[in-house]
């Protein structure tokens, strides 16, 4: 538990300093220490002992900015946070090393010009935070960019200042000053950021605030990642286990109450289920709130009380039947974990994103309508769940496009902070976590070295041109198609030469079989001899 922390007032960045951070961020990238390996490591390291040191003012800000209980603070921010520094010191040098590119990329005629990649850091760096996980969607951004190489300056979400706050004093008393900065503020300062020149901008937040970001971004061809939100969807058929699904999608949408970008905005249950999934999702609350979700100590508050009012106005205009939750308390920004049965894709509960404890349920009659109503309401959600048998839910993905998946749970795919987590088309694109963070702030440069002694090799190159040279490497290195113009397969001395080569695939068995084919046709032809 927080105990006596002190945590400055939120401030915000005066506007005139904003053009000097940037700048300095520029020069210290520029002086190219930060491509050093053991800089880089020595950073790490830094981060993670003062994420571990400051670990009491960060629990008392997460309490403070949005009442996230130590529990939910250390899983999910904290020890995060800590476990993202460890995992990327212990693989660094790995992910930083150059690859060296042969056989198929590069041809067996230039394999003496010896291709590598090349992994480079972009430059400076702007991170800019939402405000449900403010500690983590700042620094796990950042790691990746220490990893990297890059310099860079952090904007958090100025909705929860105390976070903020604790954030600029640990990276700025704790990191290499030249190196790393935050700014605080909000749309004047993310502005003014923004007019600076980056060499990556590292964006989380809402779709609309995204399109001005990359908008900006593209008027000097500034690479984003692009980390939005969307409206996800749960399909449930009637082969789920209705009881896991319902605990497992109320767990969806009470972490952060909800303010999680993946949690389900709405579930399509097919009708036949729908009333013993709502007994279950009953039953869940039951369990997880034994006192009612108001007296629990673990559930977190909605962040302020724009968002309160957001949230209670999709409830407030829905003309559904609310079946589980409902109640609301202003006064300490408390929605209940609330499902509404909905009948209606316009209805206010299913027409934008719930970014909250609440969500809709809506019966269909079959898979194929789920399917059919998904991809009308968001054509490229950040997530989606399905809860079928295997051949359903592999209809589900195939049928349907999505930034992750998770089968037969809510967001677990986005749950381990080492497999890559990114969004597609309207939530975003460019992904991060795990060797992804590293890859976010790198630039993968394709390097070719000639050696001096080649030059008779490359002859055919240069001018005056001569055809007989030419037409030699042709004929050395010319591929022929195995197809014809119709896109068919033709079935030549190759393919059966191949098929014989490929039979009983990789392997001992594999190798096995094909030896033993060999040996029958070889007795065969000596039989038919004798
Ligand atoms: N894909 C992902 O990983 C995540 C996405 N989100 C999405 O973020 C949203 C909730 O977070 P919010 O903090 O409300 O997002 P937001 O888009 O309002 O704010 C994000 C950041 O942008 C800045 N900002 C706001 N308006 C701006 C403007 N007009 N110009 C320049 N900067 C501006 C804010 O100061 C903040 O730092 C939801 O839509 C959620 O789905 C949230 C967390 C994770
Ligand atoms: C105990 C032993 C074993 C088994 C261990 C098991 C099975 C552990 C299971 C752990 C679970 C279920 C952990 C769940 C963690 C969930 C987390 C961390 C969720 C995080 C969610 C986040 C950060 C959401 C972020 C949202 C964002 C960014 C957004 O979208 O807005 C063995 C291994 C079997 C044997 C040894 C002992």
């Amino acid at each position: 538990m927080a105990t006596n922390v002190t945590i400055a007032p939120y401030a915000a960045t005066p506007a005139e300093l904003i053009p000097a951070i940037a700048s300095n961020t520029r020069a210290t990238f520029r002086t190219n220490k930060t491509k050093s390996i053991p800089w880089r490591l020595t950073q790490l390291r830094k981060l993670y002992w003062a994420v571990t040191d400051y670990t009491p003012q960060l629990t008392a800000a997460l309490l403070s900015d949005l009442h996230k209980t130590d529990y939910e603070a250390t899983l999910t921010e904290i020890d995060w946070v800590r476990n993202d520094c460890l995992f990327m010191i212990q693989h660094l040098e790995k992910f930083a090393a150059d690859e060296k590119l042969g056989s198929p990329h590069v041809p067996a005629t230039f394999s003496v010009m010896s291709f590598r990649i090349r992994k480079d850091p972009l430059g400076a760096a702007l991170i800019i935070g939402p405000y449900n996980y403010p500690v983590q969607i700042i620094l796990s951004p950042l790691i990746g960019a220490i990893a990297a190489g890059c310099t860079a300056v952090m904007k958090p979400s100025e909705h929860t200042p105390a976070c903020a706050m604790v954030l600029k004093e640990l990276i700025e008393t704790r990191l290499d000053k030249n190196a790393f900065a935050v700014v605080n503020g909000g749309i004047a300062e993310t502005t003014k950021l923004m007019e600076e020149r980056w060499d990556k901008v590292f964006f989380t937040g809402s779709t609309a605030v995204g399109k001005i970001i990359a908008k900006k971004a593209a008027e000097t061809l500034t690479p984003v990642c692009l980390e939005l939100g969307g409206r996800n969807p749960a399909f449930i058929t009637k082969h789920a286990n209705l009881q896991l699904a319902a605990r497992r999608l109320m767990w969806g949408k009470t972490l952060c109450s909800g303010q999680v970008c993946m949690s389900q905005n709405y579930i399509l249950v097919d009708s036949e289920v729908v009333d013993s999934f709502i007994e279950f999702l009953k039953v869940a609350y039951k369990e997880m709130f034994p006192n009612g979700a108001k007296a629990s100590p673990d559930l977190a508050r909605i962040v302020n009380k724009r968002h309160f009012l957001r949230i209670k106005k999709m409830l407030d205009d829905t003309k559904g039947k609310i079946v589980m939750g409902g109640q609301m308390d202003e006064s300490e920004l408390f929605i209940e974990p609330t499902a509404v049965v909905v009948s209606s894709k316009e209805d206010s509960m299913m027409a934008e994103e719930s970014f909250g404890p609440v969500f809709s349920i809506y019966p269909v009659h079959s898979l194929d309508q789920a399917i059919n109503l998904a991809n009308s309401i968001d054509r490229t959600p950040l997530a989606l769940f399905s809860f079928g048998n295997k051949k359903e839910n592999e209809r589900v993905l195939n049928e349907m496009t999505s930034g992750g998946a998770t089968l037969n749970d809510a967001y677990f795919h986005g749950s381990c902070n080492t497999v890559p987590f990114g969004g597609v088309g309207e939530s975003g694109s460019g992904s991060y976590r795990g060797q992804a963070s590293f890859d976010c702030f790198t630039h993968r440069r394709t390097v070719a070295t000639t050696p001096n002694w080649a030059e008779s090799l490359i002859r055919v190159r240069y001018m005056p041109y001569q055809w007989k040279q030419l037409k030699f490497l042709t004929r050395m290195t010319a591929k022929k198609p195995n197809f014809d113009r119709n896109g068919a397969v033709v079935k030549g001395f190759g393919y059966w030469t191949g098929l014989l080569l490929g039979l009983g695939g990789k392997g001992v068995k594999g190798a096995f079989l094909r030896w033993l084919f060999v040996l029958v046709v070889v007795a065969g032809m000596r039989a038919q001899r004798a």
